[in-house]
């Protein structure tokens, strides 16, 4: 077995984004520990708390680091006291899309599973989402968050841009990505309306003649939405623009339990960066109620990104160990009593170390399920 050295630039950022961080090399460290790899992490500022220390959302250093690096692994970024005063001149998010597209990082990679364990306390019918498992490639440094934008006292505009080029990229590795899994791909747009969306749909079509074993279908927006908590077991891939991506992929964490369980992964032209779809949970900061299994998964992918394809099913089955044994933080926890960010991610990572049957189950904290923790 190959021993890796792998250097991980940490940006926990803002919020929830340094508690989850924290388990999720937690978990991988166990995995070093394991299996003899030698992961080095190295912490680095980003978002509101980069503009508090620095004045700037994603400092030289940080950024410089992040090219150096083998990979990073990132938290969240956002704060209220941006998001809350619309004058501010300088934005945590900023940093974040900044960061995406030096790096560029063109292609969000967001896997949607329903858990059968969670699926009692699912909102949503059972017997509809029993099986769905999807995987969404999100356009991710194009379009609306990235055209030019402006305002003036009565007047604002933010431009939606793309090329062939950006779109076909893309496309390519969402045709790939099916070919290995029930080979369907699903475009959403809104073509209808948009020029961009149009284009979307006239390069896809073009790329589909180079994937004849690729069913491939096309889906308004605003359908798609329908369709994701009506009928999700009808998607493999979905391919999208940016925006609409990371609006549909948070609707979809629903089906997977929580938003709280959705991992991600950014590759593109450099480094590839992995980060849970959720954002700071601001309310949730400092509580100890954060779920960390996004931010795990995560991890798992950047470990897939390795080609550690056995530790990383290992650390997907710790996972699975935990949801079966019901080592759950509030967001998952039907009734009672729940765990806490950090008890969840020790078990995970003692599953990892020593096979989950011989992992005593975590003291519970005393924290009772409720809407209060739930915001
Ligand atoms: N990639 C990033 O860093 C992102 C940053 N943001 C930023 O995060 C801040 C808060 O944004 P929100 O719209 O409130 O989105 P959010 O994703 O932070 O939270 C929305 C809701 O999802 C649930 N949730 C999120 N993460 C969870 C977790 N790990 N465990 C359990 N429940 C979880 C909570 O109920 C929470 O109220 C803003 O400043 C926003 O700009 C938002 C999305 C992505
Ligand atoms: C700054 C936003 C685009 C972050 C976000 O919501 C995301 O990437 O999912
Ligand atoms: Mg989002």
């Amino acid at each position: 077995m190959d021993v890796l050295n792998k250097t991980i630039a940490v940006l926990p950022g803002d919020g929830i984004g340094p508690e989850v961080c924290r388990e999720a090399v937690r978990v991988l460290e166990a995995v070093g520990e394991k299996f003899g790899h030698h992961f080095t992490f190295e912490t680095h500022l980003m978002g509101a708390c980069a503009i508090d220390a620095t004045g700037e959302p994603l400092p030289t250093e940080t950024l410089e680091a992040c090219f150096e690096a083998d990979a990073i692994l990132l938290g969240a970024i956002g704060d209220p006291k941006y998001d809350n005063n619309p004058a501010a001149k300088v934005r945590p998010e900023q940093g974040l899309l900044k960061l995406r597209k030096s790096l560029g990082l063109f292609a969000n990679v967001r896997p949607v599973t329903a858990y059968d364990v969670l699926l009692p306390h699912s909102p949503l019918k059972n017997d509809r989402i029993a099986g769905a498992d999807m995987l969404f490639f999100r356009e991710l440094t194009g379009g609306i968050y990235f055209g030019e934008k402006g305002r003036d006292e009565n007047t604002a505009f933010d431009n939606c841009t793309y090329s062939r080029y950006e779109i076909a990229r893309i496309a390519h590795l969402a045709f790939q990505a099916a070919q290995n899994r029930r080979k369907k791909l699903t475009l959403v747009d809104k073509a209808n309306v948009l020029e961009t969306s149009r284009l979307w749909r006239e390069v896809v079509q073009e790329i589909s003649l180079e994937y004849a074993d690729v069913a491939v279908d096309y889906l308004f927006v605003d359908n798609a939405a329908m369709q994701l908590i009506l009928n999700p077991r009808q998607f493999d891939v979905v391919l999208t623009e940016n925006m609409f991506g990371d609006i549909l992929s948070d609707e979809a964490s629903v089906i997977a339990g929580s938003l709280g369980m959705l991992p991600s992964a950014s590759v593109g032209e450099r480094v590839a960066l992995f980060e849970p779809i959720h954002g700071s949970y601001p309310q949730a900061k400092g509580k100890n109620i954060a779920n960390p299994i996004a931010a795990i998964l995560s991890a798992a992918m950047m470990l897939e990104h390795f080609e550690l394809y056995q530790e990383a099913e290992l650390m997907k089955q710790a996972v699975q160990e935990a949801l079966d044994k019901k080592i759950l933080t509030p967001d998952l926890a039907a009734s009672g009593v729940a765990y806490g960010t950090e008890q969840v991610g020790t078990f995970i990572a003692y599953c990892v170390l020593d096979g989950a049957v011989d992992v005593a189950l975590p003291h519970k904290v005393n924290m009772e399920v409720g809407l209060s923790t739930i915001i």
